[in-house]
């Protein structure tokens, strides 16, 4: 089977800037990846290359064995670009319904496929409507809507979930999740928990530099949990690493502890006994995560 996305020594300039270098990537179909990377760091432009909308300075690029923008991808790849728009003299059923038509759909099917892509984010009421009246987030899910037609192999997302409240995002979190295991998709965001909650790959670029990243749910040797309290409190390391099976405990933010431990089968959870000890401290958590928080991973840890 052909890899999804194979990268080979890639490297893009933007005339004297390089903003890619000698990027390698051999990435599988699968659960979600994740596209991170502070700004400037190239995440458009590799988002770009996979595409197709920008050729490679150096280097070879593949996408299910093909050169990105080749007719082969033709309705194997979908993107979602971040400042993707709709035509607002169209109504949404027109729009989609030309998408269909363009990948090959007779006018029947894509009749049915706009259905179906409409039903599948929830906004099949909106058939008849113009972009103009409908929200900035059910836009967004018509736009997404517009992706998953002809059920690509691979989507990209580029900010998906940016600017929605709390409802349009998690209907997409839940969209991408429920998607996932025929389509895989490349989600690029800012929001590291987001992205966590849906990824277990992630690609992290740093300069232009490209480190291929495993999250870390579980290893074989050392598992993590990661605490948010609420109040910083000068003992919780120290009462931490008293607890059985605690290897190590770092406090990698204000507020914040990694906890790394020793899994045995037929102990005591250690999310229990964490939570146990919180109540008998009175220590008020936020949060506690099974793992390293992506953003641990990414930069506390120095990936
Ligand atoms: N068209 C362009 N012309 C010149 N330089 C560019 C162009 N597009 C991007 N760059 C430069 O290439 C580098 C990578 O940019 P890119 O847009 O890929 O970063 P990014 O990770 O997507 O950033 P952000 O998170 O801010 O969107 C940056 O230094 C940027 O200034």
């Amino acid at each position: 089977m052909s890899l999804l996305i194979e990268a080979k020594g890639v490297s893009h300039f933007f005339g004297a800037k390089q903003a890619l270098k000698d990027v390698n990537i051999e990435l599988t179909a699968g659960k979600p990846i994740a596209l991170v990377g502070p700004n400037g760091a190239g995440k458009t432009t590799l988002f770009s290359l996979i595409c197709g909308y920008l050729q490679p300075s150096r280097g070879e690029l593949r996408v299910l064995g093909h050169k990105p923008g080749s007719a082969a991808l033709f309705g194997q790849l979908a993107a979602l670009p971040q400042d993707a728009l709709l035509s607002p003299d169209f109504s949404v059923g027109e729009q989609l319904n030309l998408f269909a038509r363009l990948q090959g759909f007779s006018r029947a099917e894509a009749r049915s496929e706009c259905e179906r892509v409409l039903e599948l984010v929830s906004l099949s009421e909106t058939l008849n409507n113009r972009p103009n009246e409908l929200s900035h987030g059910m836009k967004k899910r018509i736009c997404i809507a517009q992706a998953l037609i002809g059920s690509p192999k691979l989507v990209m997302l580029d900010e998906a979930t940016a600017g929605l409240d709390p409802v349009n995002a998690r209907a997409i979190r839940e969209l991408v999740s429920m998607h996932s295991d025929h389509t895989t998709f490349v989600l690029s965001s800012h929001d590291l928990s987001e992205l966590e909650r849906l990824c277990d790959r992630v690609l992290y670029l740093r300069q232009g530099q490209l480190a291929t990243h495993e999250l870390n749910q579980g290893g074989a040797q050392l598992r993590y949990l990661t605490l948010q309290l609420l109040e910083q409190d000068a003992q919780v390391v120290e009462r931490l690493k008293t607890l059985e099976r605690v290897i190590e405990v770092s406090n990698s933010q204000s507020n914040e502890f990694v906890i790394g431990y020793e899994h045995q089968a037929d102990s005591e959870a250690m999310d229990i006994q964490v939570l146990r000890l919180c109540h008998q401290q009175g220590w008020q958590y936020r949060a506690l995560v099974n793992g390293h928080t992506l953003e641990n991973q990414l930069f506390a840890t120095g990936a």
